[in-house]
């Protein structure tokens, strides 16, 4: 097994909080890596540990011989980590090819800069890569709309576009189906299980245990910071530690 993310030791506290406690986290290479645990576990917190916007207390973060800890998160993107976060960071005013160019002129140039927006016109290289990402998404026909006409469902798929235009090793996803419909989110389950199926590495955090246990192939369980169990998803149904941590609370 190599690990293409290692994660060792992290503490991290708010104030009197113990929010991640001692939590280490093997993350193999193309594999699709789920987090689960109850409200409140951390599992927001980790995530955020992993792309610069909170530095952990204690702990190291590896990525792909990386150190990531210290780095901002331009800098971590620039190592080849996107992300998919709950909320929409997308430009609503602008068609989903300039929405999805945006994030492969920064991979490339290091950070946006508002001064080549002038010349987008320009970038043909980039403005074909974005095509590409979003045909991936099968949104290839849409590329000239304005993000703001998309569904919700659509717009969760143009912000992955955006993750794969970077071409990206390692992908985070935080719920990535969350507020969809059944229908929306098992058109997701299978874009992603295509996009797994090319071998990019993913780590998934999702309450919705369907989509957990269709696209998980090892899963972490968080509960008041602490990493209760690290099995394949058989292993993880039924755990006895597992209940007792959602008792109460979802149901596996
Ligand atoms: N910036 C912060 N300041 C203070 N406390 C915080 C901060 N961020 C998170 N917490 C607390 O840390 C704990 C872990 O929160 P976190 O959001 O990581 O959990 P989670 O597992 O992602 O929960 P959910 O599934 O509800 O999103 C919670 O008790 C939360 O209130």
């Amino acid at each position: 097994m190599s690990s293409i993310l290692k994660v060792q030791g992290i503490n991290k506290h708010f104030g009197g909080l113990h929010a991640l406690n001692n939590v280490n986290l093997d993350v193999e290479q193309g594999k699709v890596h789920a987090i689960i645990g109850p409200n409140g576990a951390g599992k927001s917190t980790l995530l955020n540990c992993f792309i610069g916007r909170l530095t952990p207390d204690t702990g190291t973060v590896d990525f792909d011989g990386t150190s990531l800890i210290g780095l901002k998160p331009h800098e971590i993107n620039q190592t080849g980590v996107s992300r998919v976060f709950q909320t929409p960071e997308i430009f609503t005013e602008l068609t989903l090819l300039e929405n999805v160019m945006i994030p492969a002129l920064a991979k490339r140039d290091g950070a946006f800069k508002p001064s080549l927006w002038s010349s987008m016109a320009g970038e043909t290289e980039i403005r074909d890569q974005a095509m590409n990402a979003l045909s991936e998404v099968n949104m290839g026909g849409k590329a000239g709309m304005t993000a703001a006409s998309l569904s919700r469902g659509d717009k969760r798929r143009l912000e992955l576009a955006m993750a794969l235009v970077q071409n990206p090793k390692l992908l985070l996803l935080d719920e990535p189906t969350a507020g969809m419909a059944r229908a929306d989110t098992n058109a997701t389950i299978d874009l992603l299980k295509t996009i797994s199926g090319k071998g990019l590495t993913m780590v998934i955090i999702e309450h919705d245990m369907h989509v957990v246990f269709s696209l998980a192939e090892k899963i972490s369980v968080l509960a008041q910071g602490t990493v209760i169990v690290e099995d394949l998803p058989e292993k993880i149904k039924g755990h006895p530690k597992v209940q007792e941590a959602y008792l109460g609370g979802a149901h596996l």
